[in-house]
């Protein structure tokens, strides 16, 4: 992230902004619906915004299998999404991802790849995906990813205190995840399809925020479902509530599942319709995915030739 200043410093436990909502889920699917379909953008526009999504894209890797092979194509790729006739034929140059997100034992490959850019390496930890592990292990997994270099550290939630309701152990946990963070910008992934309702994915934004996190996640793409609309569309009321009574500004990342151009524009108008152009900006707002930059990169081919081009083209992410 590039402003050090955006920190949210996070707040004690206060159940009187969260323990009364209820979601009306028909409403939120409507809602989530009629943003799919409420915009056609003309081609210029839609150029632009999906170069944007470049620019807010966590670039990630988070297999069994990875490698440092891996991880160092990731990240060429991170530093020159698109090919040079593309970027050429749109009038830009230095574009990047946001970041590169990928597990703690590949932050040292990530950050030797990267070195002379400003794009930051992102980390999972805290026994991501499930969480399941002691919380001092947790803790001392968040400290050797920063250790090794990350700046953003995308931690993941204990999913059985938030749907036991029990927000203030869950609170104190995240409290004590953003604590060994330090100066990394913390991402607290809520697991959204492991939540069972959209009152608790409201109840569960509000406590991670109230512990300190700088950006609420949706998923970790390892849940039965990842990041949907409607989810997205409460998790980011609940952060425009949050910073109504704080003043904070929180950040967005939608990931999992996500892998059209189509989804890019989709979550930026969401966002752009619910907390604002503001938002729309690396330090706002991420789209977590591993396998989305093709179809982008294919769609801007096609806007600069004119020309459709195959898959096999752009292979790799
Ligand atoms: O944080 C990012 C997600 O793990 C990416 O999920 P995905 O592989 O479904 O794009």
């Amino acid at each position: 992230m590039t402003d050090p200043h955006l920190r949210n410093p996070g707040i004690s436990l206060d159940r009187s902004w969260f323990e009364e909502i209820t979601i009306n889920t028909p409403a939120a699917e409507a809602r989530a619906a009629h943003l799919g379909t409420s915009r056609s953008l003309k081609k210029e526009w839609q150029a632009a915004w999906l170069v944007n999504a470049i620019r807010c894209m966590d670039l990630t890797t988070l297999a069994g299998d990875d490698t440092e092979a891996r991880v160092a194509r990731l990240c060429a790729k991170a530093r020159a999404p698109l090919a040079d006739h593309i970027l050429t034929g749109l009038g830009l140059e230095g574009l990047t991802t946001g970041a590169v997100c990928v597990y703690p034992t590949m932050v040292a490959a990530a950050v030797k790849a990267l070195q002379g850019t400003a794009i930051p390496v992102a980390s999972v930890a805290t026994g991501f995906p499930a969480g399941l592990m002691p919380l001092p292990l947790r803790l001392a997994e968040i400290r050797y990813a920063v250790d090794q270099g990350a700046a953003e550290i995308d931690i993941v939630i204990s999913r059985a205190l938030a749907l036991r309701g029990d927000w203030a152990q869950l609170h104190d946990e995240i409290a004590a995840m953003r604590e060994a963070c330090g100066a990394a910008h913390m991402k607290a992934i809520l697991a959204t399809g492991d939540l069972q309702t959209l009152s608790n994915v409201y109840k569960t934004s509000m406590v991670a925020m109230q512990a300190g996190a700088d950006f609420i996640k949706t998923s970790t793409g390892k849940e039965g479902v990842n990041a949907t609309l409607p989810v997205s569309l409460t998790m980011v009321r609940a952060a425009r509530d949050y910073g109504a009574r704080t003043g904070v500004k929180i950040g967005f990342k939608p990931a999992g599942g996500m892998k059209t151009a189509k989804d890019a524009l989709n979550w930026q108008i969401l966002i752009k319709e619910e907390l604002g152009t503001d938002w729309l900006k690396p330090d706002l707002f991420r789209l977590g995915a591993s396998s989305m930059l093709g179809d982008i990169e294919r769609q801007l081919e096609t806007h600069v030739t004119g020309r459709y081009a195959a898959s096999h083209r752009h292979a790799l992410a």
